[in-house]
């Protein structure tokens, strides 16, 4: 497995208040699939993503991405770590106001050792006529679009999306995840899509689903759908 989280657990809080909010997950990704986790609000979903980000840190367990294991990594190795395998997608686009189109996208290859060119990847995400406008004169879809982007540039080798398609319409949803699907098929990115919509998993290589911090079911699709079928 190119991903393995094993007996991963988390807290918050301390004391009294103490929460076990992951609660042994032991579970795996293999390289160039897409995995959708599921689950109901508070499960745990944003709190493991954020753990393969490197962005909190492990209480017990560990998480293994390709063969660097994140339980080991100093603060300055995670920020390595980071700055050289991952890309993120989240819900909100945070992108950066008085730049570009191009320049947020091009922000995101900084300092990367394999860079994807710019102008590739806005042709790919039907960017290239917008590339001189700012975030404000975008659509959420343009947004999201110009977000994915910025999370490539670097050539990431995992994309971790936190509901990219929940500011989104129906239609722009299905652009986005049909975009998702492109990437992956192009650049053989393995991606793992946190959602609440259960009919994304359909377009998924392999699901997920949480509850109370524990794994209850991983089911790998062996007829997937295309994202452009989806229907929800
Ligand atoms: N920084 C924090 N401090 C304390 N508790 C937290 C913190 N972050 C998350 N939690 C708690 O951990 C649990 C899991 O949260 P998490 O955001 O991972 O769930 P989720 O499945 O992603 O939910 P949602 O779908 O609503 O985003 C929740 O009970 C939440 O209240």
């Amino acid at each position: 497995m190119y991903l393995q989280i094993e007996n991963i657990k988390k807290y918050y809080g301390q004391g009294d208040n103490k929460v076990e909010v992951l609660r042994g997950i032991n579970c795996g990704v293999e390289k160039s699939e897409i995995c959708v986790m599921l689950g109901p609000s508070g499960s745990g979903k944003s709190t493991l993503l954020n753990l393969i980000g490197g962005i909190e840190n492990i209480d017990e367990g560990d998480i293994v991405v390709g063969d660097t294991e994140l339980g080991k990594l100093s603060r300055k190795e995670l920020a390595l770590y980071r700055r050289n395998t991952l890309g993120f997608i989240f819900q909100f686009y945070h992108l950066v106001p008085n730049l570009t189109v191009k320049e947020n996208i091009e922000s995101g290859a900084y300092l990367s050792k394999n860079p994807i060119s710019v102008e590739e990847l806005m042709d790919t995400l039907g960017l290239t006529e917008h590339q001189n406008k700012y975030p404000n004169q975008l659509s959420g879809g343009q947004q999201q679009r110009t977000a994915i982007g910025r999370a490539l540039a670097k050539n990431p080798s995992l994309l971790l999306c936190d509901e990219p398609t929940g500011a989104l319409d129906y239609k722009t949803s299905k652009d986005i995840l049909e975009l998702l699907e492109r990437i992956n098929d192009k650049y053989k990115t393995t991606i793992i899509i946190v959602t609440h919509n259960n009919a994304i998993k359909d377009m998924a290589h392999r699901v997920m689903k949480l509850r109370d911090g524990k794994i209850t079911k991983i089911e790998t699709n062996s007829s997937r759908i295309k994202a452009k079928d989806l229907e929800w």
